[in-house]
Protein backbone atom coordinates (compact mmCIF):
# COMPACT_ATOMS: atom_id res chain seq x y z
CA UNK A 1 0.00 0.00 0.00
CA UNK A 2 3.08 2.45 0.03
CA UNK A 3 2.21 5.21 -2.14
CA UNK A 4 4.14 7.48 -0.54
CA UNK A 5 7.39 8.74 -2.80
CA UNK A 6 10.68 6.98 -1.28
CA UNK A 7 12.59 10.37 -0.82
CA UNK A 8 9.68 11.52 1.18
CA UNK A 9 9.34 8.30 3.07
CA UNK A 10 13.45 8.69 4.09
CA UNK A 11 12.33 12.08 5.36
CA UNK A 12 9.81 10.59 7.65
CA UNK A 13 11.52 7.76 8.40
CA UNK A 14 8.80 5.71 7.30
CA UNK A 15 9.43 2.50 7.66
CA UNK A 16 10.17 1.29 10.68
CA UNK A 17 9.27 -1.66 11.95
CA UNK A 18 12.30 -3.92 12.41
CA UNK A 19 12.66 -7.26 14.80
CA UNK A 20 14.26 -9.79 14.86
CA UNK A 21 11.53 -11.99 15.46
CA UNK A 22 11.06 -14.17 12.25
CA UNK A 23 7.30 -14.03 12.38
CA UNK A 24 7.59 -9.73 12.99
CA UNK A 25 5.85 -7.73 10.51
CA UNK A 26 7.56 -5.08 8.60
CA UNK A 27 5.53 -2.31 7.42
CA UNK A 28 7.03 0.41 4.69
CA UNK A 29 4.64 2.91 5.62
CA UNK A 30 4.39 6.24 7.27
CA UNK A 31 4.44 4.77 10.55
CA UNK A 32 4.32 5.03 14.04
CA UNK A 33 3.86 1.22 14.95
CA UNK A 34 4.80 -1.08 17.83
CA UNK A 35 6.20 -4.43 16.99
CA UNK A 36 4.78 -7.18 18.51
CA UNK A 37 5.66 -10.72 20.17
CA UNK A 38 3.39 -12.32 17.89
CA UNK A 39 3.00 -11.06 14.48
CA UNK A 40 -1.05 -11.45 14.72
CA UNK A 41 -1.98 -7.66 14.57
CA UNK A 42 -5.16 -9.20 16.77
CA UNK A 43 -3.30 -9.85 19.43
CA UNK A 44 -1.06 -6.91 19.60
CA UNK A 45 1.26 -7.58 22.58
CA UNK A 46 3.11 -4.64 22.60
CA UNK A 47 7.34 -5.46 23.25
CA UNK A 48 8.84 -2.65 21.35
CA UNK A 49 7.91 0.83 20.40
CA UNK A 50 9.09 2.50 17.30
CA UNK A 51 9.25 6.65 18.03
CA UNK A 52 9.95 9.01 15.60
CA UNK A 53 11.27 12.39 16.13
CA UNK A 54 12.58 11.70 19.92
CA UNK A 55 15.86 10.20 21.18
CA UNK A 56 15.09 7.94 23.96
CA UNK A 57 16.91 7.52 26.65
CA UNK A 58 15.90 4.10 27.27
CA UNK A 59 17.30 3.00 24.19
CA UNK A 60 18.54 -0.81 24.42
CA UNK A 61 21.47 -0.59 22.19
CA UNK A 62 20.92 -3.77 20.21
CA UNK A 63 17.67 -2.59 19.10
CA UNK A 64 18.85 0.98 18.06
CA UNK A 65 18.27 1.87 14.34
CA UNK A 66 20.67 4.68 13.77
CA UNK A 67 19.85 7.65 12.22
CA UNK A 68 19.54 7.01 7.99
CA UNK A 69 20.85 3.89 8.47
CA UNK A 70 19.83 1.15 5.74
CA UNK A 71 19.35 -2.00 7.24
CA UNK A 72 18.35 -5.73 5.82
CA UNK A 73 15.13 -6.52 7.32
CA UNK A 74 12.51 -9.29 6.77
CA UNK A 75 9.71 -8.75 4.92
CA UNK A 76 7.34 -11.24 6.60
CA UNK A 77 4.02 -11.53 4.37
CA UNK A 78 5.84 -12.61 1.35
CA UNK A 79 8.89 -13.86 3.78
CA UNK A 80 11.26 -11.66 1.34
CA UNK A 81 14.54 -10.47 2.53
CA UNK A 82 14.25 -6.63 1.75
CA UNK A 83 16.42 -3.34 1.75
CA UNK A 84 13.41 -0.68 3.87
CA UNK A 85 14.36 2.65 3.97
CA UNK A 86 14.88 3.43 7.17
CA UNK A 87 14.23 6.58 8.38
CA UNK A 88 16.70 9.31 10.13
CA UNK A 89 14.21 9.88 12.34
CA UNK A 90 13.30 6.79 13.61
CA UNK A 91 14.90 5.46 17.21
CA UNK A 92 13.43 2.00 18.65
CA UNK A 93 13.37 1.01 22.09
CA UNK A 94 12.89 -1.91 24.61
CA UNK A 95 9.11 -0.72 26.17
CA UNK A 96 8.89 -3.71 27.55
CA UNK A 97 9.80 -2.46 31.06
CA UNK A 98 8.00 0.25 31.36
CA UNK A 99 4.86 0.17 29.09
CA UNK A 100 3.56 -3.65 30.39
CA UNK A 101 1.60 -2.34 33.07
CA UNK A 102 -0.09 0.26 30.76
CA UNK A 103 -0.63 -1.70 27.48
CA UNK A 104 -1.27 -5.59 29.35
CA UNK A 105 -5.05 -4.93 29.09
CA UNK A 106 -5.02 -3.16 26.22
CA UNK A 107 -7.57 -4.75 23.67
CA UNK A 108 -6.48 -6.00 20.25
CA UNK A 109 -5.59 -3.47 18.13
CA UNK A 110 -8.44 -2.45 15.16
CA UNK A 111 -7.84 -1.33 12.11
CA UNK A 112 -9.71 1.78 11.00
CA UNK A 113 -9.96 3.08 7.41
CA UNK A 114 -10.92 6.65 6.66
CA UNK A 115 -10.99 7.98 3.36
CA UNK A 116 -10.79 11.59 2.25
CA UNK A 117 -8.56 11.60 5.22
CA UNK A 118 -6.58 14.73 3.91
CA UNK A 119 -9.78 16.69 3.87
CA UNK A 120 -10.45 19.24 6.47
CA UNK A 121 -12.94 16.84 8.32
CA UNK A 122 -10.65 14.57 8.61
CA UNK A 123 -7.62 17.03 10.37
CA UNK A 124 -9.87 16.43 13.16
CA UNK A 125 -10.95 13.46 13.47
CA UNK A 126 -7.62 11.53 12.92
CA UNK A 127 -6.48 13.26 15.90
CA UNK A 128 -9.38 12.06 17.89
CA UNK A 129 -9.54 8.63 17.40
CA UNK A 130 -5.11 8.09 17.26
CA UNK A 131 -5.49 9.86 20.92
CA UNK A 132 -7.89 7.08 22.40
CA UNK A 133 -11.09 9.16 23.21
CA UNK A 134 -13.51 7.68 20.22
CA UNK A 135 -12.37 4.21 20.53
CA UNK A 136 -11.21 4.10 24.28
CA UNK A 137 -7.73 4.21 26.43
CA UNK A 138 -7.33 1.08 25.94
CA UNK A 139 -8.11 0.72 22.39
CA UNK A 140 -4.83 0.40 19.81
CA UNK A 141 -5.75 1.28 16.55
CA UNK A 142 -4.17 0.69 13.13
CA UNK A 143 -5.23 4.09 10.85
CA UNK A 144 -5.24 3.35 7.23
CA UNK A 145 -5.70 6.47 5.20
CA UNK A 146 -7.38 6.73 1.84
CA UNK A 147 -6.50 9.49 -0.34
CA UNK A 148 -6.98 10.47 -3.78
CA UNK A 149 -4.64 11.37 -6.63
CA UNK A 150 -4.80 15.23 -5.75
CA UNK A 151 -3.97 14.83 -2.15
CA UNK A 152 -1.51 11.76 -2.24
CA UNK A 153 1.06 14.45 -0.97
CA UNK A 154 -1.11 16.43 1.61
CA UNK A 155 -1.87 12.45 3.30
CA UNK A 156 2.21 12.28 3.64
CA UNK A 157 1.89 15.64 5.83
CA UNK A 158 -1.28 13.99 7.94
CA UNK A 159 1.08 11.31 8.68
CA UNK A 160 3.67 13.27 9.83
CA UNK A 161 1.57 15.30 12.11
CA UNK A 162 0.18 12.23 13.17
CA UNK A 163 4.08 10.92 13.88
CA UNK A 164 4.54 13.65 15.81
CA UNK A 165 1.68 13.42 18.15
CA UNK A 166 2.99 10.31 19.74
CA UNK A 167 -0.09 8.96 20.24
CA UNK A 168 0.78 5.55 22.31
CA UNK A 169 -2.23 3.92 21.20
CA UNK A 170 -1.62 4.55 17.51
CA UNK A 171 0.84 1.53 16.39
CA UNK A 172 0.63 1.65 12.66
CA UNK A 173 -0.57 4.51 9.51
CA UNK A 174 -1.06 3.54 6.20
CA UNK A 175 -1.15 5.90 3.28
CA UNK A 176 -3.12 4.52 0.24
CA UNK A 177 -5.15 5.42 -2.94
CA UNK A 178 -6.43 2.24 -3.93
CA UNK A 179 -9.43 1.13 -1.85
CA UNK A 180 -9.42 -2.25 -2.00
CA UNK A 181 -5.94 -1.80 -0.52
CA UNK A 182 -6.36 0.44 1.90
CA UNK A 183 -9.89 -1.38 3.05
CA UNK A 184 -8.39 -4.53 3.61
CA UNK A 185 -9.29 -6.28 6.61
CA UNK A 186 -10.59 -2.94 8.36
CA UNK A 187 -12.69 -3.47 11.22
CA UNK A 188 -14.00 0.10 10.85
CA UNK A 189 -14.59 2.41 7.70
CA UNK A 190 -15.13 6.20 7.82
CA UNK A 191 -16.14 7.08 4.53
CA UNK A 192 -15.31 10.69 4.51
CA UNK A 193 -14.17 11.42 0.84
CA UNK A 194 -16.18 12.85 -1.63
CA UNK A 195 -16.10 16.01 -4.21
CA UNK A 196 -18.23 18.86 -3.36
CA UNK A 197 -20.93 20.02 -5.62
CA UNK A 198 -19.22 22.24 -8.18
CA UNK A 199 -21.18 25.32 -9.75
CA UNK A 200 -24.19 25.07 -12.02
CA UNK A 201 -23.94 21.02 -11.40
CA UNK A 202 -27.58 19.60 -10.34
CA UNK A 203 -27.99 17.51 -7.36
CA UNK A 204 -28.34 14.48 -9.31
CA UNK A 205 -24.86 15.24 -11.46
CA UNK A 206 -23.51 15.18 -7.60
CA UNK A 207 -25.13 11.68 -7.01
CA UNK A 208 -23.64 10.42 -10.12
CA UNK A 209 -20.27 11.94 -9.29
CA UNK A 210 -20.42 10.98 -6.18
CA UNK A 211 -21.98 7.39 -6.54
CA UNK A 212 -19.61 6.44 -8.50
CA UNK A 213 -16.62 6.66 -5.71
CA UNK A 214 -19.00 5.07 -2.81
CA UNK A 215 -19.20 2.00 -5.71
CA UNK A 216 -16.23 1.51 -6.60
CA UNK A 217 -15.65 1.91 -2.47
CA UNK A 218 -18.37 -0.94 -1.76
CA UNK A 219 -16.76 -3.30 -4.01
CA UNK A 220 -13.23 -2.70 -2.15
CA UNK A 221 -15.31 -3.58 1.05
CA UNK A 222 -16.92 -6.68 0.27
CA UNK A 223 -13.81 -8.05 -1.06
CA UNK A 224 -11.33 -6.68 1.14
CA UNK A 225 -12.79 -6.07 4.85
CA UNK A 226 -13.75 -7.68 7.39
CA UNK A 227 -17.37 -9.39 6.95
CA UNK A 228 -17.89 -7.51 10.41
CA UNK A 229 -16.80 -4.12 9.29
CA UNK A 230 -18.81 -1.35 10.24
CA UNK A 231 -19.15 1.46 7.73
CA UNK A 232 -20.29 5.00 8.52
CA UNK A 233 -20.76 7.27 5.31
CA UNK A 234 -20.31 11.03 5.53
CA UNK A 235 -19.30 12.31 2.56
CA UNK A 236 -22.40 13.90 0.83
CA UNK A 237 -25.08 12.91 -0.18
CA UNK A 238 -24.21 10.32 2.40
CA UNK A 239 -27.80 8.30 2.86
CA UNK A 240 -27.97 7.56 -0.68
CA UNK A 241 -24.01 7.23 -1.18
CA UNK A 242 -24.17 4.87 1.75
CA UNK A 243 -26.83 2.79 0.19
CA UNK A 244 -24.86 2.52 -2.73
CA UNK A 245 -22.06 1.37 -0.82
CA UNK A 246 -24.28 -1.32 0.86
CA UNK A 247 -25.40 -2.73 -2.43
CA UNK A 248 -22.16 -3.09 -3.80
CA UNK A 249 -20.79 -4.90 -0.61
CA UNK A 250 -23.66 -7.97 -0.29
CA UNK A 251 -20.73 -10.02 2.13
CA UNK A 252 -21.39 -7.40 4.70
CA UNK A 253 -24.48 -7.02 6.48
CA UNK A 254 -26.78 -4.57 5.41
CA UNK A 255 -26.80 -2.99 9.24
CA UNK A 256 -23.55 -2.64 9.67
CA UNK A 257 -23.96 0.13 7.48
CA UNK A 258 -24.60 3.77 8.82
CA UNK A 259 -25.00 7.84 7.27
CA UNK A 260 -24.03 10.53 9.16
CA UNK A 261 -27.20 12.66 11.13
CA UNK A 262 -25.32 13.00 14.57
CA UNK A 263 -23.85 16.30 13.68
CA UNK A 264 -27.80 17.43 12.65
CA UNK A 265 -29.04 15.89 16.16
CA UNK A 266 -26.32 17.59 17.99
CA UNK A 267 -27.03 20.96 16.03
CA UNK A 268 -30.83 20.53 17.44
CA UNK A 269 -29.99 19.56 20.70
CA UNK A 270 -28.14 22.90 20.87
CA UNK A 271 -30.85 24.77 19.55
CA UNK A 272 -33.31 23.31 22.14
CA UNK A 273 -30.86 23.82 25.54
CA UNK A 274 -30.48 27.24 23.91
CA UNK A 275 -34.05 27.88 24.04
CA UNK A 276 -34.86 26.12 27.31
CA UNK A 277 -31.96 27.86 29.08
CA UNK A 278 -30.77 24.53 30.37
CA UNK A 279 -27.28 22.70 29.75
CA UNK A 280 -27.32 20.90 26.56
CA UNK A 281 -26.69 17.68 28.22
CA UNK A 282 -30.00 18.14 30.06
CA UNK A 283 -31.16 17.79 26.14
CA UNK A 284 -32.09 13.47 25.53
CA UNK A 285 -34.30 11.54 22.93
CA UNK A 286 -33.89 13.76 19.65
CA UNK A 287 -34.42 11.96 16.52
CA UNK A 288 -33.25 13.13 13.17
CA UNK A 289 -35.26 11.78 10.72
CA UNK A 290 -34.72 11.06 6.63
CA UNK A 291 -32.52 12.41 5.10
CA UNK A 292 -29.54 14.54 5.79
CA UNK A 293 -31.14 17.33 3.62
CA UNK A 294 -33.01 20.46 3.56
CA UNK A 295 -35.68 17.60 4.50
CA UNK A 296 -34.56 16.16 7.40
CA UNK A 297 -37.11 16.50 10.07
CA UNK A 298 -35.71 17.27 13.94
CA UNK A 299 -37.90 16.11 15.91
CA UNK A 300 -39.25 18.14 18.86
CA UNK A 301 -42.17 16.24 19.58
CA UNK A 302 -40.46 12.80 21.18
CA UNK A 303 -37.40 14.95 22.83
CA UNK A 304 -37.12 15.06 26.22
CA UNK A 305 -35.63 18.29 27.88
CA UNK A 306 -34.54 17.25 31.59
CA UNK A 307 -36.70 14.53 31.43
CA UNK A 308 -39.64 16.47 30.92
CA UNK A 309 -41.87 16.41 26.83
CA UNK A 310 -39.69 18.94 25.36
CA UNK A 311 -43.04 20.78 24.19
CA UNK A 312 -44.00 21.14 27.90
CA UNK A 313 -40.32 22.96 28.81
CA UNK A 314 -40.56 24.83 25.27
CA UNK A 315 -44.30 25.73 24.95
CA UNK A 316 -43.85 27.58 21.88
CA UNK A 317 -45.23 25.50 18.97
CA UNK A 318 -44.67 28.43 16.66
CA UNK A 319 -41.03 28.50 17.35
CA UNK A 320 -40.32 25.09 17.17
CA UNK A 321 -42.05 24.25 13.69
CA UNK A 322 -41.14 27.67 11.59
CA UNK A 323 -38.21 28.81 13.97
CA UNK A 324 -36.27 25.30 15.19
CA UNK A 325 -36.96 23.18 12.56
CA UNK A 326 -35.77 25.16 9.39
CA UNK A 327 -32.86 26.20 11.78
CA UNK A 328 -31.72 22.98 12.14
CA UNK A 329 -32.71 21.91 8.56
CA UNK A 330 -30.08 25.23 6.67
CA UNK A 331 -27.43 25.57 9.58
CA UNK A 332 -24.93 23.83 7.53
CA UNK A 333 -25.44 26.65 5.15
CA UNK A 334 -25.63 29.25 7.35
CA UNK A 335 -21.90 28.26 9.00
CA UNK A 336 -20.83 28.37 5.53
CA UNK A 337 -21.66 31.84 4.62
CA UNK A 338 -20.13 33.15 7.99
CA UNK A 339 -16.75 31.14 7.10
CA UNK A 340 -16.57 30.51 4.13
CA UNK A 341 -15.85 26.90 4.44
CA UNK A 342 -17.93 23.63 5.76
CA UNK A 343 -18.01 22.78 9.49
CA UNK A 344 -15.36 20.18 10.05
CA UNK A 345 -14.48 20.20 13.72
CA UNK A 346 -18.10 19.94 14.71
CA UNK A 347 -18.72 17.21 11.86
CA UNK A 348 -15.87 15.17 13.42
CA UNK A 349 -16.78 15.48 16.86
CA UNK A 350 -20.04 14.00 15.77
CA UNK A 351 -18.98 11.16 13.71
CA UNK A 352 -16.54 10.55 17.05
CA UNK A 353 -20.23 10.58 18.71
CA UNK A 354 -21.90 8.23 15.99
CA UNK A 355 -18.93 5.94 16.98
CA UNK A 356 -19.26 6.02 20.85
CA UNK A 357 -22.86 5.85 20.36
CA UNK A 358 -22.67 2.30 19.23
CA UNK A 359 -19.44 1.12 20.78
CA UNK A 360 -20.74 2.50 24.12
CA UNK A 361 -24.79 1.16 25.73
CA UNK A 362 -27.08 3.81 24.60
CA UNK A 363 -28.49 4.95 28.21
CA UNK A 364 -31.50 3.48 29.77
CA UNK A 365 -34.33 5.63 27.84
CA UNK A 366 -32.39 7.52 25.74
CA UNK A 367 -31.38 6.84 21.96
CA UNK A 368 -29.20 8.87 19.09
CA UNK A 369 -30.36 9.07 15.50
CA UNK A 370 -28.41 7.14 12.57
CA UNK A 371 -29.03 6.78 8.99
CA UNK A 372 -29.63 3.29 8.83
CA UNK A 373 -31.45 0.28 6.34
CA UNK A 374 -35.04 0.81 6.94
CA UNK A 375 -35.84 -3.07 5.89
CA UNK A 376 -38.24 -3.69 9.07
CA UNK A 377 -38.95 -0.52 10.31
CA UNK A 378 -41.70 -0.08 12.45
CA UNK A 379 -42.34 2.87 11.26
CA UNK A 380 -43.90 1.95 7.88
CA UNK A 381 -41.04 3.88 6.14
CA UNK A 382 -40.53 2.13 2.77
CA UNK A 383 -38.02 -0.40 3.01
CA UNK A 384 -34.36 -0.51 1.11
CA UNK A 385 -33.73 2.92 1.92
CA UNK A 386 -30.91 4.28 4.35
CA UNK A 387 -33.54 6.59 6.53
CA UNK A 388 -32.10 8.39 9.88
CA UNK A 389 -34.13 7.03 12.31
CA UNK A 390 -33.86 6.38 16.21
CA UNK A 391 -31.50 3.61 17.69
CA UNK A 392 -29.82 2.30 20.55
CA UNK A 393 -27.15 0.20 21.14
CA UNK A 394 -25.74 -2.57 23.21
CA UNK A 395 -22.37 -1.21 22.75
CA UNK A 396 -21.23 -4.15 20.71
CA UNK A 397 -21.36 -2.12 17.42
CA UNK A 398 -24.36 -3.22 16.80
CA UNK A 399 -27.68 -1.35 16.84
CA UNK A 400 -31.85 -1.54 16.98
CA UNK A 401 -34.24 0.98 16.13
CA UNK A 402 -35.91 2.33 18.45
CA UNK A 403 -39.96 1.85 18.40
CA UNK A 404 -42.82 3.50 19.14
CA UNK A 405 -42.20 6.90 19.21
CA UNK A 406 -45.24 9.29 18.48
CA UNK A 407 -45.11 10.38 15.05
CA UNK A 408 -48.28 13.04 14.52
CA UNK A 409 -49.40 14.63 11.06
CA UNK A 410 -46.69 17.23 11.77
CA UNK A 411 -44.06 14.85 11.60
CA UNK A 412 -45.83 12.64 8.94
CA UNK A 413 -46.02 14.44 6.42
CA UNK A 414 -42.50 16.02 6.65
CA UNK A 415 -41.07 12.23 7.14
CA UNK A 416 -42.94 11.44 3.86
CA UNK A 417 -41.28 14.33 2.13
CA UNK A 418 -38.00 12.88 3.21
CA UNK A 419 -38.69 9.43 2.27
CA UNK A 420 -39.54 10.38 -1.21
CA UNK A 421 -36.52 11.86 -1.71
CA UNK A 422 -34.41 9.41 -0.61
CA UNK A 423 -36.99 6.71 -2.85
CA UNK A 424 -36.38 9.42 -5.67
CA UNK A 425 -32.15 9.44 -5.16
CA UNK A 426 -32.36 5.92 -5.04
CA UNK A 427 -33.69 5.67 -8.58
CA UNK A 428 -31.40 7.83 -9.74
CA UNK A 429 -29.08 5.98 -8.37
CA UNK A 430 -30.10 2.20 -9.46
CA UNK A 431 -27.80 1.63 -12.21
CA UNK A 432 -24.88 1.91 -9.47
CA UNK A 433 -27.00 -0.70 -7.35
CA UNK A 434 -27.21 -3.07 -10.36
CA UNK A 435 -30.62 -2.13 -11.32
CA UNK A 436 -31.88 -1.33 -14.46
CA UNK A 437 -34.47 0.69 -15.87
CA UNK A 438 -35.43 2.47 -12.76
CA UNK A 439 -36.55 6.20 -12.75
CA UNK A 440 -34.75 9.35 -11.61
CA UNK A 441 -36.84 11.84 -10.69
CA UNK A 442 -36.14 15.06 -8.56
CA UNK A 443 -38.59 16.60 -7.57
CA UNK A 444 -37.05 19.42 -5.89
CA UNK A 445 -32.98 20.47 -5.67
CA UNK A 446 -32.94 20.58 -2.13
CA UNK A 447 -29.14 21.79 -0.61
CA UNK A 448 -27.41 19.46 1.65
CA UNK A 449 -27.16 20.95 5.13
CA UNK A 450 -23.62 21.79 4.24
CA UNK A 451 -24.20 24.32 0.90
CA UNK A 452 -25.34 27.40 0.49
N1 LIG B 1 -22.98 13.95 6.86
C1 LIG B 1 -22.61 15.07 7.42
O1 LIG B 1 -23.12 15.45 8.48
C2 LIG B 1 -21.55 15.93 6.80
C3 LIG B 1 -21.17 17.11 7.44
C4 LIG B 1 -20.17 17.88 6.85
C5 LIG B 1 -19.60 17.49 5.65
N2 LIG B 1 -20.03 16.35 5.04
C6 LIG B 1 -19.45 15.88 3.79
O2 LIG B 1 -18.18 15.29 4.07
C7 LIG B 1 -17.40 15.32 2.89
C8 LIG B 1 -15.98 15.74 3.23
O3 LIG B 1 -15.98 17.03 3.77
P1 LIG B 1 -14.59 17.79 4.04
O4 LIG B 1 -14.96 19.12 4.61
O5 LIG B 1 -13.65 16.94 4.78
O6 LIG B 1 -14.13 17.99 2.54
P2 LIG B 1 -12.66 18.28 1.98
O7 LIG B 1 -12.87 18.77 0.59
O8 LIG B 1 -11.87 19.09 2.94
O9 LIG B 1 -12.02 16.84 1.96
C9 LIG B 1 -12.45 15.86 1.10
C10 LIG B 1 -11.26 15.02 0.80
O10 LIG B 1 -11.68 13.91 0.05
C11 LIG B 1 -10.71 13.69 -0.94
N3 LIG B 1 -11.29 12.92 -2.00
C12 LIG B 1 -12.02 13.37 -3.05
N4 LIG B 1 -12.31 12.35 -3.84
C13 LIG B 1 -11.78 11.26 -3.27
C14 LIG B 1 -11.71 9.90 -3.62
N5 LIG B 1 -12.22 9.49 -4.76
N6 LIG B 1 -11.11 9.03 -2.78
C15 LIG B 1 -10.57 9.44 -1.65
N7 LIG B 1 -10.53 10.73 -1.27
C16 LIG B 1 -11.14 11.61 -2.08
C17 LIG B 1 -10.28 15.06 -1.37
O11 LIG B 1 -9.01 15.03 -2.00
C18 LIG B 1 -10.21 15.77 -0.02
O12 LIG B 1 -8.93 15.60 0.58
C19 LIG B 1 -18.14 16.21 1.91
O13 LIG B 1 -18.86 15.41 1.01
C20 LIG B 1 -19.12 16.97 2.80
O14 LIG B 1 -20.25 17.41 2.08
C21 LIG B 1 -20.98 15.56 5.60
Amino acid sequence: MATTTSSLNRLLGLQTKVSKSSSSKVSRKGSVVASSKKDDENNIQPKRMVMMGKTCSKTTSNLLVKRGERQKVRNTPAGKETNAPLGVFVLEYDASNEDIEKTRNWKPIIKIAVSGAAGMISNHLLFKIASGEVFGPDQPVALRLLGSERSQVALEGVAMELEDCLFPLLREVDLGIDAKKVFEDADWALLIGAKPRGPGMERGDLLEMNGGLFAEQGKALNEVAKKTCKVMVVGNPCNTNALICMANAPNLDKRNFHALTRLDENRAKCQLALKAGVFYETVSNVTIWGNHSTTQVPDFVNAKIGGERCTDVIDDQTWLENDFTPAIQTRGGLLIKKWGRSSAASTAVSIADAIKALVTPTKEGDWFSSAVITDGNPYGIEEGLVFSMPCRSKGDGSYEVVEGLKINDWLRERIKKSEEELSNERGCVAHLMGVEGASCVMLEDTLLPGEM
